[in-house]
């Protein structure tokens, strides 16, 4: 019968990680399971803030009794013409204060962007505290494509030119990396190369493979980060 007074009861305060989401949440979700498993050590994911209450993302969080919150941009711009740039810019600061408000509440110890499909201004970034360290998963390697939502296809396109051109394949792939104003340009700190040959897998297969590693990518660069704050 062990001592239960020799048993270590040392508290483990577990690290705080706020994960933003816009859709599916699969990448969410391979954080959920690698902290179920012990892969990611003494987390917790403390809240999941999606930028679309349509998100399959906040279903995958609530299976998990994750708290979760929609932080959207079209109630902001309701109401408010595309034309009306000066207004929508206003608009989007007003977004963006409340969504570093949102995100501070959850008193994070990282910030992980795992398909969040909007851009963090300066207005969000500079009223985050404690300089918290946001990290964001993009489908592609450094410096390329950077800035956008489309990286994947495009990714795929210049594979299919550079291989008519050349019969060269392209090597493509993701990284994680963190955060900083200038979209997509902040320090990797995984990165995962992928080969393409059009000739040999479709869109959808790269996308497949691209996803898959996707999941390890996101996991590997979350216990990095997280290991340099325990
Ligand atoms: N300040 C930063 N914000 C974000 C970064 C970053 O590195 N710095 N990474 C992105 C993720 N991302 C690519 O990985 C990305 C997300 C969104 C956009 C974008 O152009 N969004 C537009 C809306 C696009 C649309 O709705 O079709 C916008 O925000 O107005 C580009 C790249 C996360 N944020
Ligand atoms: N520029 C950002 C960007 O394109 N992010 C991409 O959104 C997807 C989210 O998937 P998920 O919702 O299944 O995690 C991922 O493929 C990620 O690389």
């Amino acid at each position: 019968m062990a001592n239960i007074s020799n048993i270590n009861r040392k508290a483990i305060t577990l690290l705080r990680i706020t994960v933003l989401i816009s859709g599916s949440g699969s990448n969410l979700q391979a954080i959920i399971d690698k902290i179920k498993d012990n892969t990611i050590p003494n987390a917790e994911i403390v809240s999941v803030i999606s930028s679309s209450k349509k998100a399959y993302g906040l279903t995958r969080a609530a299976d998990n009794n994750i708290p979760t919150t929609v932080h959207s941009l079209f109630p902001y711009y309701k109401g408010v013409p595309k034309e009306d740039i000066a207004k929508r810019a206003e608009k989007r600061v007003e977004f963006e204060l409340k969504l570093a408000e949102i995100i501070n509440e959850t008193k994070p110890d990282i910030v992980v962007c795992a398909g969040w499909l909007l851009i963090l201004g300066k207005d969000c970034l500079s009223n985050l505290k404690n300089q918290v360290p946001i990290i964001n998963l993009h489908p592609a390697l450094p410096g390329a494509f950077d800035g956008t939502v489309h990286a994947i296809d495009m990714a795929y396109e210049h594979a299919q030119e550079l291989k008519q051109k050349t019969g060269e394949n392209f090597t493509a792939g993701c990284m994680c990396h963190y955060v900083i104003e200038d979209v997509d340009k902040g320090e990797p700190i995984v990165v995962k190369e992928l080969v393409i040959n059009p000739d040999e897998e479709t869109l959808s297969e790269y996308e497949t493979r691209l996803h898959k590693t996707e999941h390890i990518a996101i996991v590997e660069a979350a216990n990095k980060v997280l290991g340099n704050i325990q």
